[in-house]
């Protein structure tokens, strides 16, 4: 316990951390913050702080999961904000491999191995988040099923509207015309595609690797009477054929995997007319190259990481695409993530009777290391703009703020 103490409290300055010890002792860390309530954790046994000495965020994340480490003022959320707001990655906090040259070399030599994901494992990696069943999803995304970062033109706004929004402003990125063949790669519950074809008169194809996500796609689709001009497949990127005038893929290349980076750009290249426009939606980390933390590749997102910009430039700079505009968003995600919290909070009586009080902790452990990442550690969300021609589009950028503003009055 005295090296967890002399941790803490080397670690929390700001707001308060109380820690109750299996054998009653009661540590108190930090000082009083008005923007933090105090945060009380109770550790069941006196493995716990052996635990999490030995491995951070995964001894931490299974002790909660257990109901070994037990919080008993505050939350979840409360308690990753806390850590990571007194380490937070401005102040040189999180990412800390990256700062060793050498753990550097050997974590992204690890990663490139854990994310080499062929296509039998990416079926499998896939199944494993996406099939857990729509009614989790229904539960604590926005009524479009939006498995990705919103677009907050005001953070006070609802996540349907920051959703909507979202939306809006990719497909101003796309600078779409009626009659256009649309790709979306990882097309989630057939959203995008089916907003795309009725605000801008395309016709698309949605791929995804999720059987639960196609037949909702489909019967959404045939719902809206467009099934005819919005098809869905199961269908592995690398296996879609023909050609595009435009590209999108939100949320889906975290799942590529580095090694995977080049032959991802050389098929979007390749399926992409030679006026065609892409748009990649994707997570980001602001610090360089790094790695996927243990929890989230053993219960969360098998295979995933999410990529550094200079990977993702390096990557399709390689074959020839060019990044015709790059938005970091670096503050939606977290409100996005904020409103998913809250939901799954919301719902956790329905969510234990779906699955169990484990499963319950395990997906609030996520949402809220996520969502912590995102406010204080290194994550961020990309769009990255691509054309294979420099004169695809109007020379400057005004288009974008037109196309957006008559998009946003479509609803
Ligand atoms: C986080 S979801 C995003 C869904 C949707 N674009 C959205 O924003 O709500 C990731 C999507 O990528 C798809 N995906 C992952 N790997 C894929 C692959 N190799 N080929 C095609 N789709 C894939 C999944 O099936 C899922 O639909």
């Amino acid at each position: 316990m005295a090296a967890i103490d002399r941790f803490l409290g080397k670690l929390i300055r700001e707001g308060e951390l109380r820690v109750i010890s299996a054998d009653g002792r009661v540590a108190d860390f930090g000082k009083p913050d008005p923007q933090r309530p105090r945060i009380t954790i109770r550790l069941a046994d006196a493995r716990v702080a052996f635990d999490i000495a030995r491995h951070p965020r995964l001894g931490a994340a299974e002790a909660f999961m257990d109901g070994r480490l037990l919080i008993e003022e505050g939350d979840i959320a409360g308690l990753i904000d806390l850590i990571r707001f007194n380490g937070r990655w401005e102040r040189g906090g999180g990412n800390l491999a990256a700062k060793n040259p050498i753990k550097r070399h050997l974590g992204n030599l690890r990663a490139r191995l854990d994310r080499l994901n062929w296509e039998a494992k990416s079926r499998r990696n896939v199944a494993h988040h996406y099939d857990l069943g729509n009614r989790l999803y229904d539960l604590f995304l926005d009524a479009d099923r939006q498995y990705s970062c919103a677009y907050f033109t005001d953070p006070a706004n609802s996540l349907e509207q920051a959703q909507t929004d979202k939306k809006a402003h990719i497909a101003a990125k796309l600078d779409l015309k009626p009659g256009q063949r649309v790709l979306d790669i990882g097309c989630g519950w057939g959203g995008m595609a089916l907003y795309l074809n009725r605000v801008a008169d395309v016709d698309v194809l949605g791929v995804t690797l999720s059987e639960e996500q196609l037949k909702t796609a489909r019967e959404r689709a045939a719902a809206a009477g467009v099934a005819d001009r919005v098809k869905f497949e199961l269908i592995d990127y690398r296996n879609v054929t023909g050609t595009f005038d435009r590209i999108v893929s939100v949320g889906m290349f975290e799942h590529v995997g580095p090694p995977r980076y080049r032959n991802f750009f050389l098929k979007c290249r390749s399926l992409l007319a030679e006026d065609g426009v892409m748009l990649l939606h994707t997570i980001g980390r602001m610090g360089g190259p790094g790695t996927t933390d243990a929890f989230t590749t053993r219960y969360i997102f098998p295979g995933g990481y999410n990529p550094a910009l200079s990977e993702i430039i390096a990557a399709s700079e390689s074959v020839k695409l060019i990044a015709s505009d790059v938005e970091t968003l670096r503050l939606h995600y977290g409100l996005t993530l904020r409103h998913w919290y809250d939901r799954t909070v919301a719902a956790r009586d329905a969510i234990v009777a779906m699955y169990d009080e484990r499963f319950y902790r395990m997906w609030t452990f996520y949402l809220a290391g996520a969502m912590g990442a995102f406010n204080q550690g290194g994550m961020c969300n990309y769009q990255i703009q691509y054309i294979r021609n420099r004169r695809t589009l109007p020379i400057t950028r005004d288009y974008l703020a037109d196309a957006e503003a008559a998009l946003r009055a479509k609803g």
